[in-house]
């Protein structure tokens, strides 16, 4: 008999700075009220589905976290273990961080924009000591049990599923195997790096459902 493994995928609900239309990376931007109001769309689909969890996993960002909450609070599962890691965070947009997308293109081009935004392997430039946002994330005390060379200060595509696919392999994926269910709040380019990994595909495949989209 074919296991069947419940997995709930979620990415946060618009921030601050997704409002301002600006790259945001690993900065802690909070959810916009638009983010929170889908937050809770998002907890009452889930809730009208009937799913419950047994581990819920976020990153070290607010705006996941938040959304997770808001989700465990509207199923009323608060009492659930929480286990977030900097490895499901959104890739690190390095120089870009705090830069409006429009204006960015503007001065750059849309089509070196998109490369930075949704190319594979080619990183945005590095985040120097100079950029108004490198102290506030990288000596943020979240981050001061990372070991050297860990901590990014840009990330591709790739960079990103290369620091969350462990995660995945050694910590999620052996949770869903033994039979929990798992929900996970994170980004738009963490998550895209898990599912679009073919490392795990043979555990979500088309054996994933989309509760709803909100
Ligand atoms: O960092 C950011 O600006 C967005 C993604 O940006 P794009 O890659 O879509 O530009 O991250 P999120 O709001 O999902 O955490």
């Amino acid at each position: 008999m074919t296991a069947v493994h419940r997995l709930v995928i979620v990415r946060h609900g618009e921030s601050a700075w997704n409002q301002e239309n600006r790259f945001c990376g690993w900065f802690d931007a909070d959810l916009s009220e638009k983010g929170m109001e889908e937050a809770k769309r998002g907890a009452l689909a889930i809730k009208e589905a009937g799913f419950k969890f047994d581990v819920c996993y976020t990153s070290v960002l607010k705006r996941a976290v938040k959304t997770l909450w808001t989700i465990m609070e509207g199923t009323d599962q608060m009492w659930l273990p929480v286990i977030r890691s900097w490895r499901l965070n959104e890739r690190h947009y390095g120089g870009l961080t705090g830069l409006n997308k429009a204006e960015t293109a503007e001065k750059h081009g849309e089509e070196q924009v998109k490369i930075w935004r949704r190319s594979f392997d080619i990183p945005p430039p590095p985040m120097e000591k100079d950029h108004p946002y490198h102290k506030i994330i990288s000596e943020s005390r979240r981050y001061k049990n990372l070991k050297p060379g860990e901590l990014p200060t840009c990330e591709s595509l790739k960079d990103t599923i290369a620091r969350a696919l462990p995660f995945w392999n050694e910590v999620i994926a052996p949770e869903i195997k033994a039979g929990k269910n798992v929900i996970i709040a994170a980004h738009g380019n963490s998550l895209r790096g898990i599912l679009g990994s073919r490392y795990s595909h043979d555990l979500y495949g088309e054996r994933l459902y989309v509760v709803k989209e909100w």
